[in-house]
Parts: structure tokens; C-alpha cells; sequence
């Protein structure tokens, strides 16, 4: 059997227990691999050794038809199997070390359906990959089955998961347990018959809330709401839920299918009413995203004509879904997030991230003290230093202020605010810092001020601290030049406010040593952050990315364009507010500074307005004082400032671009195009001197860290959907009309020229010089690692190649073996690369040199590599 599985166990007091096991999160994945993709004997033998081709969707309607058919069977547990382990066959089994191998760690009874499929489904644009679970599993098979179903929960249950537990005649969970239905943060809705059966089981206005925001439940509430029948500890759940179904199936308890209730929904008038607010809430909030009125939509169906035609509609909508731009974005993001954690040479040398109990925060400015807020909501303990008694006050008050707002809006407990609070210490020197384990300076932007305070952590910091600093600019090299610490000095790059805004760019040196990156990024999981791992360049990842967004912004309102309309249509276009007002909330003198750091660095491209200067001068400074481009008024909205005009107009004559002295004339795709294609333009800079570690690393900083919107599915993503070509050309002419700024980048004409999106998949390299060829891998495994295990299952602690129709090829490895194995596959099918190995010496990081190779062999010239290259020996290689 294989690790993706049902199975199914007849107890004598007449209960099937059928399993749900596929680790790590229990998708509901559907039957797609079919063997003919491979032709090696020994993957095939694998594959069918392991009994791969169980899907978890197929195996579920197996096991309830045998249960169905079986007279010793009374009712039905559903549930999920607590601890996996891989069963190794074969010749390789006494050499398989189980310790790598992942468990269903203390269980979850499932994370919905498949993702993947969403992928897959985009990639081949073929819909007919959805199976119908929703009314031929659910409906059909569950719910008006002639025996009854039990839900036993613990862990989580979201989306398809949860959906399937209400097809279930009850619901027992285990105490905190996650419900939820997150479907439109994929671009879709419920598909499984969730749009119907919660507003069933909960009443229309949680379900509209729970569906709309994505925001779990815990079972306690559940509960109370009607979702959940009862709470049981983990260890009774199993006993409880059988008995629970056979209470139902001797009809002691009462015998429910969610989808027939009306009890909840109240009147038609009342409910069409909800959904009439939703409906206006959802215009205002997610004005670019058809998924959350097509939800609306869906429920409305099954409260006028009843749940079975509403599960029908359903149906319709959630596939129309799948295929919306949307959505592609959107997955992208999801699985894009994730990637994030995976950083070559760091994540995958078998390092362990070290216990970061007290972190010392220098500075308690906006930033410190925002930095200092994270750390104690995450129970990290915070020394915060400050120069004088007068600014630590201020720090102190600032993050006791952040805390105590949390819970004045209702997001943190009274408790968990003053155990927040009482692990935080206010101190004047160093002498506290001998038990950091780790520093993050956040002072004013000096390097000179920057450098003696590391020389000075230097020695009043045990060896093992991490030196982190949050400059957003600031050379490292330079920051560490005065100290012999260079190995443990990192960018902690937060974004303001840093206690809410969830990104944290990591920025090593060469030097910095991985252990260091494996502990920050640790520590940023724990304060809830994502972690983007980035190299080290002026203005690191986002900021050097984003740089040309206001320039493009300036050139534009230089060339004649009016102000307004620019932050009209790039508020449209999807970001949360258009680029001056985003000026004007930072404030004039962070625009400065980072104009001047920019026109340093990169001065061939860097456009020189006088706008600020002279908005400074006439007394305003954005939202600081009030006045910027906009008028602040307190409780009300920043509203355009018509006296602005005439600085403007002093700005234009200063500058003198406008063709013929006259205003430009551009249409609104092209204003947008303007700002966005020059970001896009240093994105492609930043890919092609290896500052980050691969192209959706950005599609996930420009989502969290300068809110580009998830659902174009980041910048490279976005700009991959509109082609290379026409950002190439549109920059060009650009340049060739008004300058140097929007000149392209060789990596935009190359990728342009040769017809390549931006996106840096090798396979792409392959497809691209071999459309029709084969390519042959072909290993000699001497060292570390070697194959015993090969199938299509998503698995922790495996090499995992992702094929273009969405199968997931797994390699696992063990240790002191010796094999060859020869994989042959059209070139085509790689499209995605993960790796998460354990050995330096993997077969998988064999794997990505070989490619690597072979694309400089077709390529003729060099990539750029940095994170593989010259490290591993090639392998055999037979084309
Ligand atoms: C028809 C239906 O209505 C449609 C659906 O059900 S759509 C799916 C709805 N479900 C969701 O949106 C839940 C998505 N998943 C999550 O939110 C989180 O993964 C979680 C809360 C389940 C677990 O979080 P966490 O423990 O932090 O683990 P996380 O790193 O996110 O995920 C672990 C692995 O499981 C994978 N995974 C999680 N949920 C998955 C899913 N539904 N399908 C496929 N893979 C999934 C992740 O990609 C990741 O893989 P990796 O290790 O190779 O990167």
C-alpha cells in the first residue's frame, strides 16, 4: 500500500471506520497519474509495489460502497489516520530509515481538496480534471446513503475537508479544531456542497461571514453554532464518534442530512437581505474578484429553490471559477507562499533552527517599536534599548499602545497582552545584552551610526547572537565592515507598521551563514511572517523592485498627466492606494532619503523631479502634518487638494519633458503601464543578478510587502500573463520618447526576443530548445542518497518534481545504498521544482545541476546560478 490511501476497518459492534491518509495535510486528491508517462521499469515497479494509484477521492467512494454493500456494517466513521508510516517491500526495506519519513502528526483531518488539481487544471486549461465529488461522492454516496456517517475531527478540517464532514449525518471534533471554508482565497467557491449545507447547519449570516472572510472557527465555537454535534478529547474522539453513529443508525439519535434542513435559514426575505449587504460589503472590499458574488449567487440559488438545485449551481460555478484569471493568480500565490521556505543551501543541509528566546530591539521608533510589538505577540521575550530615558518611554508606551489596540479591536485576549507585556524590558546600556540570542538594530539610516553600533553588539553580545539589522537600503557590507562578525550579520528587513504588515525580507551577505538565515527564518514563522529569503543589493528585493513605481509615477505628472487620475487607475488596477498617496502616508522625507540612496546606486536610471523639494517647502508633508497631495482631515477621507496644482505646474516648468512644452496624451492602460512596466523592468534585474532565489519569491514580496494584488498572482506572474513581448516593446518606445528610465533590461529583451516568459523554470530552457525531444536522465548514485521509493505522492522530507499535468513525482531517499537509475521523460512535463532534501549530496540537487547544465549547453552562455552552481559534481550525463 501506499501512503496515499483509504482504508476501511469493520469493528464488531457493526462500525466501518474508513481513513483518510494522505500526509501532510489530507488533501482529497482525485485519481490522475497514469503510468504510461513513465517508462522505466523500476518507477513503474515502484509505483505499483506502493499501490500509488489510490486517490483519496476514488478510494473514499470504494470504501463506502463496500460498506454499503457489506450486512456486518452498520454505520460509518469518517476520519483520518493519526500516525503514517511509509511500508517499505522489497529488497530495500531493511535499509529504510523511517526517521525521515513524516507522520500524520497528531492529526488533521484534512486541508481540503487538492490544489494541485487547481494547477493542473490551469496549466492544460482542461476542466474535465474536476471530478464530480460534489454530488456523486457527497450527495449520492454520503449523505442519502442508507447507513449513516460520522465525522470524527481533530486537527483541522477546511474546505473540501469540512465539506465532506458535513455530508456526514454528525460532527464529533476534538477540542480547537479548525473549520473553515477558504475557497475564495483561491479564486473559487465552495465546490463540494459547502454553500449549501453551512448556511444549513450555522444560519445564513455565519456562513455568509465564515465563506466570504475565509476565516476559520475553532470547534468550540462550531459547537455553539450548530456545525459541530460534540467535543471530545483526541483520545475518546474515535469511541465517541462510533457510538454517536450507531445511536443514529438504531435511530436513538436523530438521523440528519444537512442539505434537506431549512430550520436555520429563516425567512426568504430575511435572507436575501444578509446576502443584499454581503453583496454591497463584497463590492466595496474584493471589487476585482467575481468568485465572492458568484458565492452570493450560489447561496441565493439553494435558499429560492432548494439545496439540491443549489448544489447543482454550485457545481457550474465553482468549474467556471477554476478557470478564471482569478484564480490562476491567486493559486499561484498560495503554493508560491510555501516555496518561500524552501532557500537551496539553508533549508535542505540538514541544519536545526536554534531556540531564539530573548531578542534585544535597538530603537524604539516606528519601527523598533513595531519590531518589538511582533516579537512579544510571537512570546519571544524584548529588551528594547533606547539613548535617553525620554525615547525609551516613548518606545515602551508605543508597543503597550500597539498591544492594547490589538485588544480594543477584539484580535487579542486581555491575558495574552499582559503576558505579552511582562516579557518586555525597557533598558538605557548593553549590559542586558549578554543573554540575547538575537539583535535587531532599527535606528535612523546612518551607516556611520549603524557601524559603531555593531562594533559595539560586537562585544556585548554572547558569540552565538544573531546581529539582524532593519535597514531598508543600507549596504551590509557596510553595515558589519568594523567587526569580525561578518558571518552572523542579516538583513531583517520589516515593513511598516511591522507588527501588522506581514512580510519579513531576510538579506544575507556572502557571508552570512546559513544557520543564521535558518534561525531568522524561524523566528519570523513564529511572529507569523512570511520569510523572503533575498540577497544583498541597494534596497534588497522590494524596495530596489518598487523603486521605479513612484519615479514611473513622477515622469508621468512631470510629462503632463494629471495627479489624480494616476492614483484613480492604479487604485483600480488593484493596489491599495495609487503611488502619491502612498507618498503622502510615508511621508516626504522617506522619499527623499530613498530617492537619494536609488540615484546613487543606479543614477543611469534614475529620474530626478523636483515635485517633493518643493511640496516640502510650501509646508507640506503628506499625511504627517495633513497637507500633501491630499487634505487629511481626521475620521474623514484624504480628499484631493486642488491647491497642489499650481506646485505641480511649477514642477513641470522645472523639469521641461513635455514634448512641445504640451501635457502627453495617454490613455488609462498605458498610464498604468507606465508605473508598472518600469517595476516589472528592475524585477527582471533583480532575477538576473540572483538577488532572490527564484521568480515567485517576488510574486510573494510585491503581494506582502507592497500589496500588489494576490489576485494578478504577484508582479512576475502578472507580467508573465501579459507577455515579455509587449512590456519590451512598450519600454523601448518609452525610452526612445523620454528616456533612459524605462530603457530595458537585457533580461527583458532576451526573454522578449526569444519569445520566453520571465519566469525562470529550467524547464522552460528545455521546452523552449527542444519542444518535441525527449530528454533522458540518467544517475549514477554512489554517495548519500539513493531511489527506494517512487510515486505520485505529495510527501514532506522527499524530492519532489511537479509535472505539467500536476503530478507530483516523489523520490525518497535512503542512505548507504548504491543504485542507477535512468528516468526518461519528455522534457515537457517538468515545469516545477521543489526541493526540501536533507543531504548536501542529494540526487535532487544533482538533478537541478544537471538541468542547469544542460540549459548552458543549449543555451551557449552562462546563468546566473548562484545558489547551485559549482557546488555539486555533474552527473553521468546521456542525452
Ligand atoms: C472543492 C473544494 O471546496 C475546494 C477546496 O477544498 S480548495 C482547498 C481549500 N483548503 C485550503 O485552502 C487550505 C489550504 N491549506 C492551508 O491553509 C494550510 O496549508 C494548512 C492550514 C492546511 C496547513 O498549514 P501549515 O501546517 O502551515 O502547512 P503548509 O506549509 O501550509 O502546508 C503543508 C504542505 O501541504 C500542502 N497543502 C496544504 N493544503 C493543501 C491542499 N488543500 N492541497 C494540496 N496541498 C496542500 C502545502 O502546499 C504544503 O506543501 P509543501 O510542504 O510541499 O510546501
Amino acid at each position: 500500500m501506499g501512503i496515499m490511501r483509504v482504508t476501511m476497518e469493520v469493528g464488531s459492534d457493526g462500525v466501518a471506520v474508513i481513513t483518510i491518509c494522505n500526509p501532510p495535510v489530507n488533501a482529497l486528491a482525485p485519481p490522475n497519474i497514469r503510468v504510461s508517462y513513465w517508462n522505466s521499469d523500476l518507477i513503474r515497479r515502484r509505483i505499483e509495489d506502493f499501490g500509488c494509484f489510490d486517490s483519496v477521492i476514488a478510494g473514499l467512494k470504494e470504501k463506502y460502497r463496500e460498506a454499503m454493500k457489506r450486512d456486518d456494517v452498520k454505520a460509518i466513521v469518517l476520519t483520518e489516520e493519526p500516525k503514517v508510516k511509509l511500508p517499505v517491500t522489497g529488497a530495500l526495506s531493511s535499509t529504510f530509515d523511517y526517521t525521515t519519513m513524516r507522520t500524520g502528526e497528531g492529526g488533521k483531518f484534512s486541508g481540503g481538496f487538492d490544489i494541485n488539481v487547481f494547477q493542473n487544471v490551469h496549466n492544460k486549461g482542461d476542466i474535465s480534471l474536476l471530478p464530480d465529488v460534489s454530488v456523486d461522492l457527497v450527495v449520492n454516496t454520503m449523505e442519502d446513503a442508507k447507513k449513516p456517517s460520522v465525522a470524527a475531527i481533530q486537527g483541522l478540517a477546511l474546505g473540501g475537508g469540512l465539506e465532506l464532514t458535513m455530508g456526514c449525518h454528525a460532527r464529533v471534533a476534538a477540542p480547537k479544531t479548525q473549520l473553515g471554508l477558504p475557497e475564495l482565497t483561491l479564486g473559487v467557491i465552495p465546490g463540494f456542497g459547502g454553500t449549501q449545507r453551512l448556511p444549513r447547519l450555522v444560519g445564513m449570516s455565519k456562513a455568509v461571514e465564515m465563506m466570504l472572510l475565509s476565516k476559520p472557527i475553532i470547534s468550540e465555537e462550531g459547537k455553539k453554532l450548530g456545525l459541530i454535534d460534540a467535543i471530545v478529547s483526541s483520545e475518546e474522539l474515535l469511541k465517541v464518534s462510533r457510538l454517536w453513529a450507531l445511536d443514529i443508525a438504531q435511530r436513538r439519535r436523530p438521523w440528519m442530512a444537512s442539505l434537506h434542513r431549512t430550520d436555520k435559514l429563516g425567512s426568504l426575505s430575511e435572507a436575501r437581505e444578509i446576502l443584499k449587504v454581503a453583496r454591497q460589503q463584497a463590492k466595496q472590499t474584493a471589487p476585482n474578484m467575481p468568485q465572492h458574488q458568484a458565492c452570493l449567487d450560489v447561496i441565493e440559488e439553494g435558499v429560492v429553490f432548494g439545496g439540491y438545485s443549489g448544489v447543482l449551481k454550485e457545481a457550474k460555478v465553482f468549474k467556471e471559477l477554476v478557470l478564471s484569471s482569478t484564480s490562476r493568480g491567486l493559486v499561484h500565490v498560495f503554493f508560491a507562499q510555501r516555496a518561500t521556505s524552501k532557500v537551496p543551501n539553508v533549508t535542505d543541509v540538514g541544519l536545526k533552527p536554534r531556540y531564539i528566546k530573548k531578542v534585544a530591539v535597538i530603537g524604539g521608533g516606528l519601527m523598533g517599536s513595531g519590531i518589538a510589538t511582533a516579537l512579544l505577540l510571537g512570546n519571544i521575550s524584548v529588551v528594547l534599548k533606547e539613548i535617553n530615558s525620554e525615547y525609551l518611554q516613548k518606545g515602551m508606551k508605543a508597543i503597550e499602545a500597539n498591544i492594547r489596540g490589538l485588544v480594543t479591536r477584539g484580535k487579542l485576549t486581555q491575558d495574552k497582552a499582559e503576558k505579552a507585556l511582562s516579557i518586555l524590558k525597557g533598558v538605557l546600556d548593553y549590559s542586558e545584552f549578554k543573554h540575547v540570542d538575537m539583535v535587531i538594530e532599527a535606528v535612523i539610516e546612518s551607516i556611520s551610526l549603524k557601524q559603531s553600533i555593531f562594533s559595539e553588539l560586537e562585544k556585548a553580545c554572547p558569540p552565538h547572537c544573531i546581529l539582524a539589522t532593519n535597514t531598508s537600503t543600507i549596504d551590509l557590507n557596510l553595515v558589519g565592515e568594523k567587526t569580525r562578525s561578518q558571518d552572523r550579520i542579516v538583513g531583517a528587513h520589516f515593513f511598516s507598521p511591522a507588527h501588522v504588515m506581514p512580510l519579513l525580507e531576510i538579506v544575507r551577505t556572502e557571508k552570512t551563514s546559513a544557520q543564521v538565515i535558518l534561525d531568522l527564518m524561524t523566528v519570523g514563522k513564529t511572529i507569523k511572517k512570511v520569510p523572503v529569503v533575498v540577497g544583498n543589493c541597494t534596497g534588497f528585493a522590494v524596495n530596489r523592485t518598487f523603486f521605479p513605481y513612484s519615479q514611473g509615477a513622477h515622469i508621468l505628472v512631470n510629462l503632463g498627466v494629471d495627479v489624480f487620475r494616476i492614483d484613480r487607475l492604479i487604485s483600480t488596477f488593484g493596489m491599495p492606494m495609487g503611488p502619491f498617496q502612498l507618498q503622502d502616508l510615508a511621508g516626504y522625507g522617506v522619499a527623499k532619503a530613498v530617492g537619494k540612496e536609488f540615484a546613487a546606486a543606479f543614477p543611469d536610471r534614475t529620474f530626478r523631479s523636483p515635485l517633493v523639494d518643493l511640496l516640502v517647502n510650501s509646508g507640506r508633508n503628506g499625511k504627517n502634518n495633513g497637507k500633501g497631495y491630499y487634505i487629511y482631515e481626521k475620521g474623514r477621507k484624504p480628499k484631493p487638494d486642488a491647491s497642489v496644482l499650481p506646485i505641480i505646474e511649477e514642477s513641470r516648468r522645472l523639469t521641461n519633458i513635455m514634448p512641445g512644452g504640451k501635457p502627453v496624451s495617454v490613455n488609462d492602460q498605458e498610464i498604468v503601464e507606465m508605473i508598472l512596466f518600469p517595476v516589472v523592468n528592475e524585477a527582471c534585474r533583480v532575477m538576473d543578478e540572483g538577488v532572490v532565489v527564484r521568480a515567485s519569491d517576488l510574486d510573494i514580496a510585491s503581494v506582502l510587502g507592497m500589496s500588489f494584488p494576490s489576485y494578478r498572482g504577484g508582479l512576475i506572474f502578472w507580467a508573465d500573463s501579459i507577455g515579455p513581448g509587449h512590456i519590451y516593446t512598450s519600454l523601448k518606445k518609452w525610452s526612445e520618447a523620454y528616456g533612459n528610465f524605462f530603457k530595458p533590461s537585457k533580461f527583458l529583451e532576451e526573454r522578449a526576443t526569444k519569445g520566453m516568459p520571465l519566469v525562470r523554470t529550467l524547464s522552460q530552457f528545455l521546452i523552449y530548445d527542444q519542444r518535441t525531444c525527449f530528454v533522458f536522465f540518467s544517475f549514477k548514485v554512489t554517495s548519500v542518497d539513493n531511489i527506494v521509493y517512487a510515486g505520485p505522492v505529495p510527501y514532506k522530507h522527499t524530492r519532489r518534481i511537479i509535472l505539467l499535468d500536476g503530478n507530483t513525482f516523489v523520490v525518497s531517499m535512503v542512505y548507504h545504498f548504491t543504485v542507477t537509475l535512468t528516468i526518461c521523460a519528455p522534457c515537457r512535463w517538468l515545469t516545477q521544482i521543489n526541493h526540501e532534501s536533507k543531504c548536501p549530496q542529494s540526487l535532487f540537487q544533482i538533478l537541478i545541476t544537471w538541468l542547469d547544465f544542460v540549459t548552458y549547453l543549449h543555451h551557449g552562455h552562462e546563468q546566473k546560478l548562484p545558489w547551485y552552481r559549482g557546488r555539486y559534481e555533474f552527473p553521468m550525463f546521456n542525452p
